[in-house]
């Protein structure tokens, strides 16, 4: 069978404009805007006075990449972008009517820069039709955000919040047309609880937070709640299937750590995101509940772990005066502490079509194993949900003494770790992966964490193991039932049983009844005994995950398109 051609892009407008006072062709199709240098021998003349001249190039915009197109207001013609140049009369005249369009352009390391270019015309007939084809065009893109509701930490990160927003993305968003509501927040969980019982969200196209991870997670935790509730779904039952939050969520980066983001566009930068949001990119990620017995305690996207990184935050929060160094100092103390976890881990291991954590491939822009039509995505409350793959699964138990217990429902690359906690993971595949370190050697435990901030294997280590998991729940020693107990010591030796018995008699040793906390998105739970299910696709952001480098490398080009 002939496979079917996609329809060529309908041409729209074609002019000849000038652009730093030289001959453009300029083309408007419903795929991209373009302008080509026309080389006319006057126009050689005109450029030779000025400057050598170029090779005749030709740019490419993605329709979908341009935000905003306005008439340009000139006493004098500019000659480009910021620059004023000496312009021959006769051209100046001539030329005196101009648009200026800006656009999304790719920069280093995944970042996204605003740029702009400004096309001169002979009347304003043309120009006015220029700008009115454009803008036509744009208003095609239902998909982009004209309302928001932006929620402002003043005091995250290095307490810059307030100051990022205003300087760098209220200029973009007001480029955009988009409008906007700000709150500042006035204490922790205000735009938490704002969300879930007050804001007026039907006059909204999506929410953003400007913050860290625990911003975000106020944000996802309003946004949950309100959307559980006004269907009715009860948050304290661990085997509920949760109804997916309809309005998209916008990061902009002003925290400590700021994983979510990182993870989730390839940079920490304010004006990348800012961009992500206006062109109205949407990308799904997994949620992770968390209950203790029957009652709903948080939701987790980042990092969920106890001992090692659960102590780090609990002595960091004392230092929350030190900023974002605040995790370097505490990081170096709990590593020297060394301290150790006894406990038990049982966990559903995941089908194997959802990858492995030990894949070399990586989630990246229009991952093909998220977009598995998978049978655990959120499904409305009627239709027959998780129970199906989830109760056909076997589940698995690990006891022992551990350094760390992880689990990543998604990479958590940050500025830290480039490739993160768990460089395979997935942001929508309904998993997360959990990481299992062992009681070892400081030395041990130090290449191990080296290895995140390399291109070495972290999970090659004998005392490291990484499960991909649908849910798992972790019971500290010292709360293990006795019955739990007792089938344990019957597994262990006399001598083993011997010293359990003194340890659970006097409190005061440390070596099997030691307490962690989990850290839970930057966050601590008030229980160590918890159960996780990983809700896929539960909410959207305004994101499209890390695009391959070489979109970043190659600009638009003839031979690309
Ligand atoms: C020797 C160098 C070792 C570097 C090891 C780096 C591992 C970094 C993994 C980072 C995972 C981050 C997961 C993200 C969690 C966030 O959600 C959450 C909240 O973010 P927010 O503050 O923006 O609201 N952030 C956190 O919980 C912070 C975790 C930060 C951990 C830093 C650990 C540093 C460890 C340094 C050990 C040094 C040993 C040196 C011995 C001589
Ligand atoms: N106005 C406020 N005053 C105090 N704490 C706040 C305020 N707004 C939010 N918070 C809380 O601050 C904590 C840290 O915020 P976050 O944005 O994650 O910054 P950081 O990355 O530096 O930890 C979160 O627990 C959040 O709930
Ligand atoms: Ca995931």
């Amino acid at each position: 069978m002939q496979e079917k051609q996609p329809k060529p892009p309908l041409l729209l407008l074609s002019s000849q404009l000038s652009l730093q006072n030289r001959g453009y062709e300029v083309t408007l199709n419903s795929a991209f805007l373009s302008w080509k240098e026309v080389e006319t021998r006057q126009k050689r003349t005109a450029a030779n006075i000025y400057g050598p001249l170029k090779a005749a190039g030709s740019h490419y915009v993605p329709v979908c990449e341009i935000i905003s197109v306005q008439e340009t207001e000139e006493d004098c013609p500019s000659t480009g972008i910021g620059k004023w140049q000496k312009v021959p009369q006769s051209l100046a005249e001539s030329n005196q009517y101009a648009f200026t369009v800006s656009y999304v352009e790719r920069t280093q390391k995944h970042r996204w820069r605003c740029s702009e270019v400004t096309l001169h015309c002979t009347d304003r007939t043309l120009c006015l039709q220029w700008v009115q084809a454009i803008r036509e065009q744009l208003s095609l893109l239902t998909i982009r955000p004209k309302r928001l509701l932006v929620y402002i930490n003043p005091y995250g990160g290095k307490h810059r919040g307030k100051r990022i927003y205003e300087q760098k993305v209220a200029p973009i968003f007001s480029r955009a047309s988009i409008s906007t509501d700000v709150i500042i927040t006035e204490r922790a969980n205000h735009a938490r609880d704002h969300l879930k019982t007050e804001a007026d969200l039907k006059k909204y196209d999506g929410v953003v937070c400007v913050g860290g991870d625990g911003m975000f997670s106020e944000i996802i935790h309003g946004l949950i709640s309100r959307t559980q509730c006004d269907s009715g779904v009860d948050q304290n039952r661990a085997d509920e299937t949760l109804i997916p939050c309809s309005l998209r969520i916008g990061i902009i980066p002003a925290g400590s750590t700021d994983c979510i983001c990182y993870a989730t566009v390839g940079s920490n930068d304010p004006v990348t995101s800012a961009l992500h949001i206006v062109v109205g990119d949407s990308q799904p990620m997994d949620v992770c509940s968390i209950h203790h017995n029957n009652t709903f305690l948080r939701y987790s996207v980042s990092l969920l772990g106890y001992g090692f990184y659960g102590d780090v935050l609990t002595d960091s929060e004392r230092k929350r005066w030190m900023g974002p160094a605040r995790y370097d100092i505490s990081g170096v103390k709990t590593f020297l502490s060394h301290h150790y976890y006894e406990g038990t881990i049982s966990f559903l291991p995941a089908d194997e079509n959802v990858g492995t954590p030990r894949d070399k491939l990586q989630c990246r822009s229009g991952c093909n194993i998220c977009r598995l039509p998978s049978a655990d995505k959120q499904v409305s409350k009627d239709e027959e949900s998780i129970s199906d793959t989830e109760k056909k699964g076997v589940w698995q138990v690990i006891r022992g003494k551990f350094l760390a217990i992880n689990a990543a429902c998604m990479s958590c690359a940050c500025p830290r770790s480039p490739k993160g906690l768990s460089p395979a993971a997935h942001l929508a595949n309904g998993t997360a992966d959990l990481i299992l370190v062992r009681k070892c050697s400081r030395f041990d435990f130090l290449r191990h964490l080296l290895r995140h901030t390399n291109k070495d294997d972290q999970f090659d280590h004998p005392f490291v193991e990484v499960y991909r998991v649908r849910q798992f729940r972790f019971t500290p020693r010292y709360e293990e039932t006795d019955s739990e107990l007792e089938l344990r010591e019957a597994e262990g030796s006399g001598r083993k049983r011997f010293f359990s018995q003194i340890c659970r008699e006097h409190p005061a040793c440390t070596c099997s009844l030691a307490h962690s906390s989990w850290n839970c998105d930057g966050e601590i739970l008030p229980h160590a005994a918890i159960q996780v299910r990983v809700h896929c696709q539960l909410i959207k952001l305004f994101a499209r995950g890390i695009e391959e480098q070489s979109v970043f490398e190659e600009p638009y080009t003839l031979s690309a398109i």
